[in-house]
């Protein structure tokens, strides 16, 4: 795009950004900035596919190995999609179940199905990987409704299945697919999440859930003061993004259920990315080793084929001005775009912001009321294009249908946290999609550890000013107090997040220009705010005073910086 295009965009200072006076979306809005195609407008520098190794690699033998280090050289299946050649008509499954699948309109298999359903029929354990939007829901879905159906289980057999999914809207999600696959079969099917009736899901486990899907502090709430929840006949135990459920949040819970469910039964774990925590929980979980079945391994890269994944380097400063270009690009505007804070504060704040901006968008992060955040997330579903903001809440196996764009506008913990979030766009085969992660340029580094995990990620330039905006916003946030507030607490948890990033050598707070992040909230001056600082400058400052006796040894620039004394 040439300069005086871009001169001619973003040419609105003086134009009053506030709710009265805020003026149409056009006035803000390039008029000739939005005429690139879709997949070219963020900028991108190179367009090549950045591994240039050779696609494929993905297995689609009959038999898998039966332990990681005793992999078998599985058969391969041309190309690098996710869909099979094999028909689900070839699978030994009951009338139910291949008429539901139909009416489902489902004909072929997907990599992870073909790989694992056979195993699971056969009573094995199975340990299954496969990229996200893959299929991996009726992967084990499937076997675990067949296993019910011919062991005859009644309800007043109790509980003969548990699938355990780390978030609610995860859980509704694959309690729907459950729901779609016994349509025409008599076993019964419930679901216990946080935030709704304990009392409800009490009584209705009382009468007798044969597969029963939920998250696993409920679950576990359940297993302990549910007098009639049975589930001493539980067959089959299923833990769906298992890697999310090792994180330490679940650990105390996850022990105490793996404690009270009953040994003898079937188990499965499935997730789209693999760590050393998931490895230690499978030996944790198995006596014996389960099958397992990397669909991806030996693949170049971890995410789907039709993403198209750019980071931009934004100074802190420029960051919400670079957001609020992109939503209103034109051709954005006729998207459906999902936007990932690392804090509900954070996404409360900018969905406050962007409305009073004219972006109509919603909102999802865990503390909200259950029954907001469901139909947020149907509304959204079923829309054709609109903005979601959200937090991490919102990053793992949801699926939302016909996502175009991913943003990540506060970096995620770690890789396998990125992978989830895109994992949100380009869902099953040949499905195109758009990621796009801001990163400050101190933080660049973060860039290399996604290669390192086989994340194809290249760097996309601003192909346009940023607007002259920021007086406006800060005008727009001084005068209205709601806004005000709701600026600094976001200000406040995206620090307190940042502090505690996983990755402190690269997201270190103390590379933080707090002036700069403080004006992408469109505050002036950034709030002073109390931190245990982990990092070695709170530990030199302690030093010092132990040294000096008083804090006034800490370097000035420091103190000023951190907003601390
Ligand atoms: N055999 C199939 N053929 C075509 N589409 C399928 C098939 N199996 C599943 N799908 C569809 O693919 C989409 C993604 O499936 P699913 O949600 O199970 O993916 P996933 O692997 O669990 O993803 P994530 O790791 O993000 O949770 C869904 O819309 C699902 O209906």
């Amino acid at each position: 795009m040439n300069k005086r295009k871009n001169r001619q965009c973003y040419n609105v200072e003086g134009t009053e950004l506030s709710v009265q006076t805020v003026h149409t979306a056009e006035e803000y809005q390039c008029e000739n900035a939005d005429k690139e195609v879709f997949s070219d407008s963020f900028g991108r520098v190179n367009d090549e596919d950045r591994d240039g190794q050779p696609k494929g690699g993905l297995g689609g033998g009959e038999i898998e190995e039966a332990h990681p280090s005793k992999k078998q050289k599985a058969e391969k299946i041309e190309g690098p999609g996710i869909v099979t050649d094999k028909l689900f008509s070839s699978l030994q499954i009951s009338k139910p179940t291949h008429a539901a699948i139909s009416e489902i309109g489902f004909q072929n298999m997907t990599q992870i199905q073909a790989r694992s359903i056979p195993h699971l029929l056969m009573g094995r354990n199975v340990m299954g990987v496969a990229r996200t939007g893959s299929g991996k829901t009726l992967a084990f879905l499937i076997p675990v409704v067949e296993l019910l159906y011919h062991i005859k289980f009644k309800p007043r057999n109790g509980a003969g299945a548990i699938i355990i999914c780390p978030t609610r809207e995860l859980a509704i999600q694959t309690h729907g697919v459950a729901k779609d696959l016994l349509k025409h079969h008599s076993q019964t099917l419930g679901m216990v999440t946080g935030g709704v009736s304990r009392r409800k899901e009490a009584e209705r486990l009382a009468k007798g859930v044969n597969i029963l899907v939920a998250t696993p502090g409920r679950l576990l709430n359940h297993l302990l003061h549910t007098e009639w929840f049975n589930y001493r006949n539980l067959k089959f135990l299923i833990i769906d993004e298992v890697d999310r459920i090792v994180d330490p949040n679940f650990e105390n819970e996850m022990k105490q259920i793996l404690n009270l469910l009953p040994q003898e039964r079937q188990t499965a774990l499935f997730t789209a990315t693999h760590s050393k925590e998931v490895e230690d929980f499978v030996k944790l979980s198995f006596n014996e080793p389960p099958v397992y079945i990397g669909v991806d391994d030996g693949r170049s890269k971890v995410t789907s084929e039709g993403l198209n994944q750019g980071y931009y380097l934004v100074p802190s400063r420029e960051r919400f001005l670079v957001l609020y270009t992109i939503l209103k690009n034109k051709t954005v505007l006729s998207k459906k775009v999902m936007v990932f804070f690392s804090s509900r504060n954070s996404v409360k704040y900018h969905a406050e912001l962007l409305k009073c901006m004219c972006i109509d968008c919603c909102e999802i992060y865990g503390k909200q009321e259950q029954k907001k955040r469901s139909k947020t997330i149907s509304d959204f579903s079923n829309a054709k294009k609109g903005v979601l903001l959200c937090t991490d809440v919102a990053a793992r196996g949801l699926h939302i249908p016909a996502v175009d764009l991913i943003v990540q506008y506060d970096p995620p913990k770690e890789p396998n946290e990125y992978v989830h979030r895109v994992g949100r766009t380009a869902r099953g085969e040949g499905v195109e999609g758009t990621a796009l992660l801001f990163l400050l340029p101190e933080e660049k580094n973060f860039v290399n550890y996604l290669h390192e995990a086989n994340v194809p990620v290249i760097q996309y330039n601003l192909n346009r000013e940023v607007p002259k905006l920021q007086s406006q916003l800060e005008k727009l946030v001084r005068e209205n107090d709601y806004l005000h507030q709701s600026a600094k607490e976001a200000y406040k948890s995206y620090i307190a997040a940042y502090n505690s990033h996983t990755m402190s050598e690269i997201f270190n707070i103390h590379h933080l220009n707090l002036q700069g992040v403080a004006a992408s909230f469109g505050l002036r001056t950034p709030p002073k705010i109390n931190l245990k600082l982990k990092s070695s400058a709170f530990k030199f400052k302690k030093k010092m005073c132990i040294v000096n006796g008083n804090d006034s040894s800490f370097p000035k620039p420091h103190r000023r910086r951190l907003g601390l004394c």
